[in-house]
């Protein structure tokens, strides 16, 4: 079998359509709720979201359809990852979304934490899901979703696998290879929420958040299956938010330097805010009205720093403009 290595220990045997996009930084993250029936000790998601019947797009909460779009533009996403919490905890939900994005010509994966039956992955199928995730929750009850793997192939969608290297599991390798299905593994990652409990288990964390010797359980499950893909914490920090943020920082106007990094470099103008539009209109200025002021091209902060509030600001291109670096021009 031959793996194709990647940025960030990252490496794989085969890439399913959701994998490839998400790769190139294409892929929106639908947060569909908080709420999950599971409590697994490992589960990552943030304390602000855990348990709350709550939406984001990325990092956008949203409050209507609108935000959903305004971000997959935002980005030109080319796809829609589908995740939570539990999805299937909101499958009305999740299947008006699915059709909004189908119609769109958007990819969409789902992860779930369920073996679905049949009547639920018809549904999904015909909202028009391309691609679906199982992981059983602490690797435990593997058995129970080979028929749901097989029935989400037999509908028409890519199916397989995506977990978390706890451990290495012979029954994994089994319905994977009886399902012919993918298997994607992620290396375990710590975050805010799970970082105490991954400790009590005996995990130690690594430069990138990583749980160090989590790789090597992963390195195990990747000659016993036909198709396989390990994804580093390393790899989703470096490539693939990178990527995402460098969409979003060229899809805004020419005049923000865009860093190799994926932010964005621009002058900030605060202050009397008619007071400065006025300004910016007589002198021909480009500019985009934020919150506490008007993003502008570096020069105009410059030529304006005698007689405003102007700095310059390094930030996300995020919709939430997370700012990095102020430097205050005067
Ligand atoms: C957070 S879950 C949410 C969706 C659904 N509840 C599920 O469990 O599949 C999304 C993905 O994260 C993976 N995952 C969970 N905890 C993880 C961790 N600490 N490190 C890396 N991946 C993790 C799961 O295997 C799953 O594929
Ligand atoms: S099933 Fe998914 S969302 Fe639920 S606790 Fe486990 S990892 Fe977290």
């Amino acid at each position: 079998m031959r793996f194709r290595r990647i940025e960030g220990g990252s490496y794989y045997s085969y890439l399913t359509e959701g994998c490839r996009l998400c790769r190139m930084g294409a892929k929106m993250v639908l947060f569909v709720t908080g709420k999950c029936p599971h409590a697994c000790y490992y589960c990552p998601i943030s304390e602000e979201r855990k348990g709350r019947d709550v939406v984001y797009a990325n990092e956008r909460f949203v409050e209507s359809i609108d935000d959903v779009v305004d971000e997959i533009l935002s980005m030109s996403a080319e796809g829609v990852a589908i995740t939570g919490g539990e999805p299937l905890a909101r499958l009305e939900r999740v299947r008006e979304y699915l059709e909004v994005f189908s119609h769109a010509g958007l990819h969409t994966h789902l992860y779930t934490s369920i073996p679905a039956e049949d009547k639920i992955l018809e549904k999904l199928a015909e909202s028009g899901l391309d691609e679906i995730r199982f992981h059983p929750p602490g690797l435990e009850n593997v058995r129970a979703y080979e028929r749901p793997l097989l029935r989400a192939r037999s509908l028409g969608m890519e199916a397989g696998f995506e977990i978390p290297a706890l451990e290495f599991r012979d029954d994994v390798v089994e319905v994977v290879n009886s399902a012919d299905a993918f298997l994607n593994v992620n290396e375990l990652e710590f975050s805010t929420s799970n970082f105490e409990e991954l400790e009590r288990a005996g995990w130690k964390p690594g430069e990138f958040f990583e749980a160090e010797k989590s790789k090597e359980i992963a390195d195990m499950y990747a000659g016993r299956v036909e198709r396989f893909h390990f994804c580093s914490v390393r790899f989703k920090e470096i490539a693939q938010f990178r990527r995402r943020l460098i969409r979003m920082a060229f899809n805004l106007p020419e005049f923000y330097r865009v860093t190799s990094e994926g932010t964005v470099i621009c002058g900030l103008v605060e202050g009397d805010k008619e007071e400065i539009r006025k300004v910016l209109i007589q002198m021909g200025a480009e500019f985009v009205e934020v919150e506490e002021g008007f993003e502008v091209p570096v020069e105009v902060a410059e030529n304006l720093s005698s007689s405003f509030d102007a700095s310059l600001i390094e930030r996300y291109p995020t919709h939430d403009r997370t700012i990095l670096e102020k430097h205050p021009l005067r």
